[in-house]
């Protein structure tokens, strides 16, 4: 039988991005990509990205994330599922603020309604090797990458930001008016990124309001990509195309994002549960 069935588990949404919880805090168990890819392919814990609570590594923190994308790779930061973690811990103990930690840092995390939250997704990265990039380029506010013809690219001279997790950020007028299903794939495993990248087409339609569609690392097209919303704004306000704190809207909804001065990024959002119980063995018969 699987090591994860019978633990705690949840499916629930942060502003539409489909995201599953399961606690493993009382196992030792690291979940595999092959599991995370079969616990991805049924339709009843389908996600985008899977947020496995483990013991806490760093005395005062809550619990240590591994983040799992639906093809099984892991990720760095994901906004919207640190917020579905934060419902989770603080409707355990009724606590309202606490720490968590990725392999991006600790992060923290205050209840700000009855399903909303702040999560403090800590400091942007703007250096090539930070992305990373697989080339120096000195001003990543808009690196040399473009697709489509030469002499009329597509898209063309993105912004680059690392959450702990790399984005490439497109300006454009309408994101909805371009074939992201099909560019997106070919942007995210472009040599320029090593690891990959989430790729966002942002619309900036005044200082404080950007409307954002992303292609996702490792997932594909999803209604919402908390790391991403906070990757454009602060790429916006790099480039002055906005203040340090807007709406970003996505098609599962809006997030609002500050980037403070002391450079924090801070996301505040929506959290829904869709259904909770624990994993059903059956489930994993399938898996490797
Ligand atoms: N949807 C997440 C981003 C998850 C990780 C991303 N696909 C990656 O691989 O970096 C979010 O809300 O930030």
């Amino acid at each position: 039988m699987s090591p994860l069935a019978n633990h705690p588990f949840w499916k629930m949404n942060g502003a539409g991005n489909e995201i599953v919880v399961v606690d493993l805090r009382a196992s030792a168990h690291v979940v595999t990509a092959a599991e995370a890819r079969a616990i991805a392919a049924d339709e009843r814990s389908r996600f985008d990205q899977m947020m496995v609570l483990h013991k806490p590594r760093t005395p005062g923190t809550r619990c240590f994330i591994r983040i799992y994308n639906t093809d099984g790779s892991f990720a760095g930061a994901c906004g919207n599922g640190t917020r579905c973690v934060a419902w989770v811990l603080s409707e355990e103990d009724g606590t309202e603020s606490f720490l968590v930690e990725t392999v991006a840092g600790i992060l923290a995390c205050r209840r700000v309604g009855p399903a909303a939250f702040s999560v403090d997704m800590g400091e942007p990265k703007f250096g090539w090797q930070d992305i990373p990039l697989a080339e120096e380029f000195r001003d990543t506010r808009a690196i040399e990458l473009q697709i489509g013809p030469i002499d009329a690219p597509i898209l063309h001279s993105p912004s680059v930001v690392s959450m702990g997790n790399p984005h490439a950020i497109f300006w454009v007028d309408d994101p909805y008016a371009y074939d992201l299903p099909k560019i997106g794939p070919m942007l995210e495993n472009h040599p320029i990124f090593p690891e990959r990248a989430n790729i966002s087409l942002a619309g900036v339609k005044s200082r404080d309001h950007i409307v954002l569609w992303v292609w996702e690392r490792g997932v594909g097209i999803t209604r919402a990509c908390g790391s991403a919303a906070c990757a454009a704004l602060v790429a916006a306000a790099r480039t002055k195309r906005t203040g340090r704190a807007a709406t970003v809207s996505l098609p599962g909804g809006d997030l609002h994002i500050e980037w403070r001065d002391d450079n924090h990024v801070v996301m505040t959002g929506p959290t829904e549960v869709e259904h909770e119980g624990r994993f059903d063995p059956a489930l994993f018969a399938t898996a490797a």
